[in-house]
This record gives structure tokens, sequence and C-alpha cells, in this order.
């Protein structure tokens, strides 16, 4: 994507260019392709209803045939790093190989492995991830900014700097997340709502950074489950954080793009649709697989234009 805009510092210091930014590369594949994400959730009972193994063969056939049907066409990819690591090193190694295989068919790779930690372990998670020199580069990361959104910083310098992305857990699919996410601080904010906030903060700096040049997209996005019905609006907190909105939930967890429009506003613009079961139990058939994906794609086109 050699044709999308870079920070204008690069060009004027005459440093060598840096690669482009996160939110830039997403809003052209969005743009070019449509917003879905499809998560590779390599289930055991998906193994089985596949007729394949519950081991490592049968999760690298999965995740191969996922990204062979579906990485030249979708926006985003995103592995859920959980169902490979079971599978101990090997798994991981299949996870190397299913990013590095995505990213050379043309998807952007979202890698959900939601990490959080003090500073200085967020640091190694950053540099395992969001470094171009790691064998589990991706091009962006799910994270959790439950020990405070500060402790996230390793994870945003390196993000800004490698041109890659951060998506941070705000308000999850899963109705437990609200005991968290809704709190209330002693400044009268939920804990979701700050998260926003400073998501926010992060995409203006960004911003600050292209000199006046339009900037089609923040890079650093927000975790909103599709499911939240109207839970935002009693979590407070304001969707316009300038960044892409990830919106999990659709499909096996009953949210439907058509109710994307009512949760999400005047950001459903910014709003990255994922379903992982809902198209992977379509398979294993390739062309299945594809057409499970581009009726999701046309929903949401209808839902939210
Ligand atoms: O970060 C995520 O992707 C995520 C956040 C969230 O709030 N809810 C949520 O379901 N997810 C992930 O999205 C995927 C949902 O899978 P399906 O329910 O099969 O579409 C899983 O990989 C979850 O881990």
């Amino acid at each position: 994507m050699s044709d999308t805009p870079t920070p204008q510092a690069a060009h004027v210091t005459g440093e060598p260019q840096a690669p482009a930014a996160f939110g830039a590369r997403l809003r052209q594949a969005m743009d070019t392709r449509g917003p879905l994400c499809v998560g590779i959730d390599p289930h055991a009972s998906l193994l089985a209803d596949w007729g394949l193994g519950d081991d490592v063969a049968g999760l690298e056939r999965f995740s191969r045939t996922v990204v062979e049907a579906l990485a030249d066409r979708v926006a985003v990819l995103k592995p859920q790093s959980a169902f490979f690591e079971r599978f101990g090193s090997r798994g991981v190694a299949v996870l190397e190989r299913t990013v590095a295989e995505a990213r050379a068919a043309g998807a952007l790779v979202l890698m959900d492995a939601k990490r959080g930690d003090i500073g200085s372990t967020m640091a190694a998670y950053a540099a395992a991830y969001l470094d171009p020199a790691s064998p589990l580069f991706s091009d962006a990361l799910t994270v959790s900014p439950y020990l405070g959104f500060g402790s996230l910083d390793p994870a945003v310098e390196l993000a800004r700097v490698s041109g890659c992305g951060l998506f941070v857990l705000a308000l999850t699919s899963n109705p437990e997340g609200a005991e968290v996410q809704h709190a209330v601080r002693a400044d009268g904010r939920s804990v979701a709502a700050t998260v926003l906030g400073h998501l926010a903060e992060r995409n203006a700096a960004e911003r600050a950074a292209w000199q006046g040049q339009s900037r089609p997209l923040g890079s650093f996005g927000a975790v909103v489950g599709a499911t939240l019905g109207d839970a935002l609006a009693a979590a407070g907190g304001s969707l316009a954080i300038d960044g892409p909105l990830l919106a999990p939930g659709i499909g096996a967890q009953g949210a439907t793009p058509a109710d994307l429009p009512a949760v999400f506003g005047d950001a459903v613009g910014n709003v990255v649709p994922s379903v992982s079961r809902g198209v992977l139990r379509h398979g294993p058939d390739a062309a299945a697989l594809r057409a499970a994906a581009a009726k999701i794609a046309d929903d949401v086109r209808v839902a939210v234009k």
C-alpha cells in the first residue's frame, strides 16, 4: 500500500521513511475491501465440525484454509492467540505462519492476545507483537487497560514507531464486563469513558505529528461490543476518539449488523465489525467461507449506509 500517506515528520527531517501509520492503512483497507474483520478462532468444536483432528495438524489446516479463503478480500483477520497457545510451542509456530501468510496475502492482521501488564513488562509484550523483527509481528494488537491506561504507553510508543495499531478494551461484548467498565470513578466518569478519553488523547497526539496533512484515521482503537445495546449511554463517554472501533459480538454472541447504528451512532463510519464463529461455522469449504463473509459484509453495508 505504497500510496498511503505517512506522517510528514519523516519527510521533513530526511530520516528513513517511517512506515505508514496503522490508522491510514486500516482506512484504506476499509475503503477498498469494506470494514469487516474475520476472527481466526480454531475452537476444538470447529476443528471437529471441519473433520479435523484436535491437534497441531488440524490447527494448521484450519488456519491456512481461513487465510487462503479470506486474506485477499477482508480488511482484517484477527487470530485469537489462545486457540494456538493451547497447543504449546508448536501451536505458536502455526500462529507465526498464519500471521505471515495473512499479511503476505494482503490482510491486516490484528493479533488478539489482550495483553496488559506493568509498563516494563508491557514493553516486552509490545516487542513480541509490534517489533518488525519479531516472529509474531502483527499490524495491531488487542490490549487491556485494566492495569491503568498509562501502563500501555510502551505499546503506544512502539506502535507509533512501527506503524502498528492497538485496540484497547473499553466496553467488551460480554455481560460480565459492565461491573468493571461501568464503574464510576471519583471524578464522576466511568472507567470505560476514561479509557475512551485516553484513546482520544493518544490519537490527537498522533494527529499532531501529521502536521496539518489530512490523516484518515487514528491508530489507537477501542473495543466496543456490538452486543451493547444502549449500554454506552449508561457508561457515558464518547466514541469520537478519532480512531477505529472494533465491534465483536456479531453472530455467535447474538448481535447483528443491523444493531451497529444504534450502538455506535455518529461513529459508525469508524466501526470494524468483527465476526469469528459466524463465518467459521461455514467451513471448511473455501467458497462457503467467502460467501458467509460476503453476506455479513453486505448486511453491514446496508445497515450503516
Ligand atoms: O478483542 C476481541 O476481539 C473481543 C473483545 C470483546 O469484547 N469480545 C470478544 O468476543 N472478543 C473476541 O472476539 C471473538 C468473538 O468470537 P465470536 O463470538 O465467535 O464471533 C473472540 O475471539 C473473542 O475473544
